[in-house]
């Protein structure tokens, strides 16, 4: 069994989702981010891989004040739990996403193994796979914590694998009213492609602020 799972990503017109630099860039408008703040807040836990981690230093937290009380009024804890895909633990001590605002899980590798001390200090260690963390064997492990909605921020990397293991089930994309340009930009999804395009249905499409808010069903054959 696993979660259902859904990736909340901003994207240019271009489809880029950082420039070159891979720092993180502000696509989203004000509605935006409180419609993804609301989404956090429905969810068990967040997703991301070490790629965003190193390059955007995230917090993954609730915003809202409101919707963090709303949690714990519904016996929730303030926050969803964090998850980091990081094969070779390569995070680093001071990152956000180990502060104690949080439970932070912190999935790797026989390869990270050397680390896990260090880290486990600050967050649950879980070691999935041999070379890169064994997507399904997580998100098994995540259901049987009890994670039934697991929102998956990026990046292009994780997102990649995570439609090969056929394990996505929807896209939410927010169309910033910008391009980035680039071609060795990020993408919504990096990596190699697809042999056979992976095919989307539309469920919804809205004006929000300055851009678009797209959601889509993964139909997988
Ligand atoms: N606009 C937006 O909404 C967002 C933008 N971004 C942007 O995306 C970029 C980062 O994306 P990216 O570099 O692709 O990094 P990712 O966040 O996708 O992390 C990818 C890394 O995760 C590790 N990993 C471990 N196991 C797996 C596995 N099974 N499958 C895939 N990856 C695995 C790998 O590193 P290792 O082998 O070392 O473990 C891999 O390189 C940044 O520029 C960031 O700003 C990110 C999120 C949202
Ligand atoms: N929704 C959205 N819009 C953008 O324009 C973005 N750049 C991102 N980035 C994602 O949000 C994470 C930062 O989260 P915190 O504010 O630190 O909680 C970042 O790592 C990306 O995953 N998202």
């Amino acid at each position: 069994m696993k979660p259902f799972v859904f990736v909340n990503i901003a994207s240019s017109i271009d489809g880029k989702i950082s420039d070159e630099s891979r720092k993180q860039v502000r696509i989203s408008c004000r509605e935006d981010f409180q419609r993804v703040d609301r989404l956090r807040a429905f969810s068990d836990a967040i997703m991301v891989g070490i790629g965003t981690v190193l390059s955007d230093d995230p917090s993954l937290t609730v915003k809202d004040e409101r919707l963090r009380y709303e949690r714990v009024q519904a016996g929730k804890d303030e926050n969803p739990i964090r998850v980091v895909v990081d094969s070779r633990l390569r995070i680093p001590l001071n990152a956000k996403i180990l502060d104690d605002r949080a439970r932070t899980i912190v999935a790797t590798t026989e390869k990270g193994l050397e680390r896990v001390k260090l880290i486990e200090e600050r967050a649950e260690v879980v070691v999935f796979g041999r070379e890169k963390v064994d997507l399904r064997l997580l998100c098994e492990y995540l259901y049987k914590i009890g994670v039934r909605r697991l929102m998956v921020e990026g990046g292009g990397t994780l997102i990649n694998s995570l439609l090969r293991e056929k394990m996505i089930d929807e896209f939410n994309i927010y169309y910033g009213n910008m391009i980035i340009g680039g071609r060795n930009s990020p993408t919504v999804v990096d990596g190699e492609s697809f042999a056979d395009p992976v095919r989307l249905e539309l469920i919804s499409c809205q004006k929000l602020g300055e851009g678009i808010f797209t959601r889509w069903r993964v139909v997988y054959r």
